[in-house]
């Protein structure tokens, strides 16, 4: 259980976060969406422990994250960032390995159980394929799928992307948020970055939609993606449907306003 508790965030003299509440039970996926800017990666970072917040707190389990030790507080959240845009010198294996490092004790080395760990990771994220490449090599999409696979390798009942789906391709969407909300319906708690609003009301739950710090509208889809919000958090006009396929919302922006 995640619990954002009156968070206020400053970096320098601006306030990028205030007055953010929220609460994301186990077995729930929430996506958190809202235009360029609105502080949705800085909310993740915090919830993920990278950020300390000057005001209010964030607890798992009942615990500030702040006061977690790094490897107690990596065994408990995975956190997908979302620039993957890094080159790392290791193979794509080696990187889904990494995910293992918070189970393994100091100087250990990876056991069997790690290796199952990575692989099942990679087989789950259609990555198996590119075990041996380098990461430098792979393309943006790929880096992606890989990221993903290492932070389910790490096996954290809170997992944390941001943005993960925004280099895939049409098919990959689907996978990657089949995965996530997979993870959802085993227990985890799943918090996701997207823009996709369509996306976002067929695969999560629940929505909060961030608008200049602040969380605009929280609950189910059908009470975030509204005309009245989506105006006032995008500035645009749009309208509202429900799918007759896949009977999820799906909202189509006509213009800017
Ligand atoms: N270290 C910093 N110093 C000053 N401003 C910052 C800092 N980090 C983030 N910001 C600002 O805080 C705001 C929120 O940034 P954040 O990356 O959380 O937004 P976002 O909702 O994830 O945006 P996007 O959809 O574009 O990825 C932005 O205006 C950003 O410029």
């Amino acid at each position: 259980m995640i619990v954002v508790d009156g968070l206020r965030v400053e970096a320098g003299k601006s306030v990028i976060l205030d007055g953010v509440d929220l609460t994301v039970p186990p077995g729930r996926m929430l996506a958190l969406v809202g235009p360029n800017g609105a502080g949705k990666t800085t909310l993740l970072r915090t919830i993920a422990g990278l950020h300390r917040p000057s005001r209010g707190r964030v607890l798992l389990e009942d615990r500030p994250v702040h006061s977690l030790r790094p490897q107690v507080l990596a065994r408990r959240i995975a956190y997908l960032p979302q620039d993957t845009a890094l080159s790392f010198p290791f193979t794509a294996y080696q990187v889904t390995l990494m995910g293992r490092h918070p189970h393994m004790g100091r100087f250990a080395l990876e056991g069997a159980a790690d290796h199952e760990a990575a692989e099942q990771a990679m087989a789950a994220t259609g990555t198996t394929r590119l075990a041996d490449r380098s990461m430098a090599t792979l393309s943006g999409g790929e880096r992606q799928l890989v990221l993903l696979a290492k932070a389910l390798a790490q096996d954290a009942p809170v997992l944390l992307a941001d943005e993960p789906v925004s280099a895939l391709d049409l098919r990959h969407q689907l996978a990657v948020l089949q995965l996530l909300r997979a993870c959802a319906d085993a227990g985890r708690t799943v918090l996701v970055v997207l823009h996709d609003l369509n996306l976002a009301a067929r695969y999560c739950t629940e929505l909060a939609l961030l608008a200049g710090g602040r969380v605009l509208a929280a609950g189910e889809p059908a009470h975030v993606l509204t005309p009245a919000h989506l105006h006032e958090a995008y500035g645009v006009r749009a309208v509202v449907r429900r799918d007759d396929v896949t009977d999820s919302l799906t909202v189509t922006a006509l213009e800017t306003t």
